[in-house]
């Protein structure tokens, strides 16, 4: 029987990582809109990786505080799904952008300590979506990608009233346990699936695929 895990392949920058992962059965395929990361697309780069996409893949972009003029620019090129959040946006931000593109809309929240989830029950109340991440370390370039997981005990058992994903940090050989210890029904990976950053690796692409679906 199929299994209904939900997976999601973030940061494709190459043709070729969007047919590894429409081929591999993602549901997602996410890109990365952020000057200082290595997976950063242009907007002309990503429209061509959309077009790539199959029907059935959906196209998420992720940006991180960004403008209306720049979504505008991205929402009106790249033929996108979702787009993920993955900076400051409040849940007011996050109202407006779903409202102004008519895009479902997934919030990304970072989780180091229990402190961090009453903030996964206020955007659950405007998102349409939520990505439960890792929390950044201070200081760090990135406010994602950074291949850290954080404690997946502090929101096993714990439901929110939108779906949402699991995130930060996961491989081919954790996402099984990380899905037992959570009970995620959607997981998300970037840097885990890659030979070097930006690069995905189409056999662990499969590999991860093949573990959460398992
Ligand atoms: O991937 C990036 O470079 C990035 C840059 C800015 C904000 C977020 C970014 N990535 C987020 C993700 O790819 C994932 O949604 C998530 O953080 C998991 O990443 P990883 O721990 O590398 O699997």
């Amino acid at each position: 029987m199929p299994s209904d895990i939900r997976v999601k392949i973030c940061g494709l920058t190459r043709p070729q990582d969007v047919h590894a992962v429409a081929k591999a059965g993602a549901a997602y395929a996410g890109f990365v809109f952020f000057a200082k990361s290595p997976r950063h697309l242009d907007i002309e780069t990503a429209r061509a990786l959309a077009l790539e996409a199959p029907v059935g893949l959906a196209k998420v972009a992720l940006t991180v505080n960004a403008s209306d003029a720049e979504l505008d620019a991205i929402v009106e090129t790249v033929p996108l799904d979702m787009l993920q959040l993955h900076g400051a946006e409040s849940p007011e931000r996050v109202a407006d952008l779903r409202a102004r593109y008519g895009l479902p809309v997934m919030k990304a929240i970072g989780v180091a300590t229990e402190a961090d989830l009453p903030a996964l029950v206020e955007y659950g109340r405007v998102a349409d979506q939520l990505l439960v991440d890792a929390k950044p370390p201070k200081g760090a370039e990135l406010p994602g990608g950074n291949g850290l997981a954080f404690d997946w005990r502090l929101i096993a058992g714990r439901r929110w009233p939108v779906p949402w994903m699991l995130a930060g940090g996961l491989t081919p050989e954790t996402v099984a346990e990380a899905i037992r210890l959570t009970g995620a029904r959607q997981v998300d990976v970037s840097s885990g699936v890659e030979s070097a950053p930006g690069i995905k690796d189409a056999a662990r692409i499969g590999a991860f695929i093949d573990a959460a679906q398992a």
